[in-house]
Parts: C-alpha cells; sequence; structure tokens
C-alpha cells in the first residue's frame, strides 16, 4: 500500500482503526498523516504512534489519498464544508459516523465523489474488530478492495447494503458497551462470592470470549450451545431461569433496539 492515509479526527474509533492498521501492516506510519483540534493530544499521538500530525485539517485533506473521517457526526458537515476545495480529485472518503447517510456526504461534497461508509467497532485495537461496509457507485473494484483489505486488517468485515447500517451499528458497533456491561456484571458475581476483582475479570472474560468462538466455530445454534451448559437439576438451569425472570434477553434485545432506532432517528434529522 504507497497511498497516503489521512484522518481527520482520532479518538476512540480513529486510534482503534489506525493502531489496527499499523500492527497488521495495511499501512506504515510513514503514510499516515492526522488532524485533531488539540495540540496536545496530537504530540501524544505522535509519539504513540510515530505519525505525522497537524492541526489544520485542509493539510490533510489535501494529501490524503483515503480519508477517514473520525469525527463525531455532529460535525462532519462543517468538516466536510472545511476540506471539500482541498480534497484529491480521486480521493475516497471513508465515512464511519452514526445517522450519516452515503447522500449526506454526497451532498455535502456537491460534486461526484467516491464514498466508503464503514461501521466498525473498538475491538480493531486488538484485530477483533466487526465490519461492516458499504459503497457508492464512483468506486472501482480496485478502491473496493483497497477500503474492504483496510477494515479486513481490522478483524472481520461483511460488505453490506446501506440499509442494513443501522442494524450494524446495534449488532455490533454499538454491542461491545452491552457487551462489557455483562462482563462486569459476571465478574461481580464472583467478586461477591470472594474471587479478588481482576482474576474475576479474566476468568468472565474468556469465558465470553470462548462462547463467541463456540458459536462462530461451530455453526451451533446459541440455544443448543446453552442447552449443553445446563446439566438437569444443575447450577446453570439455576443461572438461566433467574436470568428470564430478570428479562435478561429482553432487556439486551430492548436495548439494541434503542440503538437501531436512534441511529434511524439521527439519519432523519
Ligand atoms: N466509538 C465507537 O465505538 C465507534 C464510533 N464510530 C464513529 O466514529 C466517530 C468518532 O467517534 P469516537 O471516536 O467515539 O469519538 P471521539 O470523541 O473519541 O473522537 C472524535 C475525534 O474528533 C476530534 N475532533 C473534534 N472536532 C474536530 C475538528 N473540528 N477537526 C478535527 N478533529 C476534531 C476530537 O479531537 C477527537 O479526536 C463517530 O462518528 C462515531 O459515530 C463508529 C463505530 C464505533
Ligand atoms: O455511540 C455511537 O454513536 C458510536 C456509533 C457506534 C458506536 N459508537
Amino acid at each position: 500500500m504507497t497511498k497516503t492515509i489521512g484522518f481527520i479526527g482520532l479518538g476512540n474509533m480513529g486510534q482503534a482503526i489506525l493502531k489496527g492498521m499499523l500492527t497488521n501492516g495495511f499501512t506504515t506510519a510513514n503514510q499516515v498523516i492526522v488532524s485533531r483540534r488539540n495540540p496536545e493530544a496530537l504530540v501524544q499521538i505522535e509519539e504513540k504512534f510515530g505519525v505525522e500530525t497537524t492541526t489544520d485539517n485542509r493539510v490533510v485533506a489535501k494529501q490524503a489519498d483515503l480519508l477517514i473521517l473520525a469525527v463525531k457526526p455532529n460535525i462532519y458537515v462543517s468538516i466536510m464544508q472545511e476540506i471539500r476545495d482541498y480534497v484529491k480529485d480521486d480521493v475516497i472518503i471513508v465515512h464511519i459516523a452514526a445517522g450519516i447517510s452515503i447522500a449526506t456526504i454526497e451532498t455535502a461534497f456537491a460534486r461526484p465523489i467516491k464514498v466508503a461508509r464503514a461501521m466498525p467497532n473498538t475491538p480493531a485495537m486488538v484485530g477483533q474488530a466487526m465490519t461492516g461496509l458499504c459503497f457508492n457507485d464512483a468506486l472501482n473494484a480496485d478502491d473496493k478492495k483497497m477500503v474492504a483489505d483496510l477494515f479486513a486488517s481490522l478483524g472481520k468485515v461483511e460488505i453490506i447494503d446501506e440499509t442494513l447500517i443501522d442494524a450494524v451499528i446495534g449488532v455490533s458497533g454499538s454491542s461491545p458497551a452491552i457487551l462489557y456491561m455483562v462482563i462486569e456484571a459476571v465478574a461481580d458475581g464472583a467478586v461477591k462470592a470472594g474471587m479478588p476483582r481482576q482474576q474475576a475479570y479474566q476468568f468472565a472474560a474468556q469465558a465470553m470470549l470462548g462462547s463467541a468462538k463456540m458459536v462462530l466455530e461451530t455453526g451451533e445454534h446459541p440455544g443448543q450451545l446453552k442447552d449443553a451448559v445446563c446439566s438437569p437439576g444443575g447450577t446453570t438451569i439455576e443461572m438461566v431461569t433467574k436470568a428470564e425472570e430478570k428479562g435478561l434477553r429482553a432487556s439486551i434485545l430492548a436495548s439494541v433496539d434503542a440503538a437501531i432506532t436512534k441511529s434511524i432517528q439521527l439519519t432523519q434529522k
């Protein structure tokens, strides 16, 4: 990859993408340029990642072949107005914001522009992202491959229709937050029984990782895998009964639905 990759904004998600792509060799630090408003944060980013930085978004816009917009959704439109006269003709805009459609990006640039819309998640930081990815018609096959390779370097990627992006936000973009809450709560249960907290996180997190691998690698239905843990008259069926009494599945489903609904509302604004 000899293209210049620009980031405008480099907070939680931008850093997860940058760390993932450098760790997995998709690109090298000398091919990356980052802008943020805060000069002190930029010094830390230079030290941590060895990339070039600037406080001027237009400098990044001028240099980037692949321009990743990693700012909060509410400033996307003003950022695009700021940079649209500076980007290269052939630039690929990679957009990761919740609630911003490809059509909004196209309108903001007011000329034909290549747009890839991705919904990754922060496990990109450890090479375990799940990303939903879609494109507008301006990208050719090589462009699409390059963007797909970028996200593949962070974990798993699936090409989707943009109509599914809200569902992706619920199922993998936002869901790590509640999965961490589950790990925290499971660990709390062990702490209550006397296990040291750090040890409890190890046990709970490894149990979640192992369970996820079982779903991905055995191809068995999650319900079947759950049943296999429940010995008749045993401890797990007591756990499952309590979880059902407390509405665990209904509460998680409603939480995922809330993220999806919010994403749809943001898009309609
Ligand atoms: N955090 C997550 O798990 C995920 C976030 N996203 C999307 O990623 C985007 C960024 O989210 P986070 O990283 O969580 O937010 P964040 O608040 O951690 O990062 C935003 C970054 O933008 C910078 N920034 C703010 N104003 C700027 C300006 N005028 N010019 C240049 N940089 C500016 C901030 O300094 C910061 O580095 C959002 O659009 C969000 O929807 C997508 C998937 C997952
Ligand atoms: O909370 C958010 O809006 C972003 C999008 C998906 C995960 N974080």
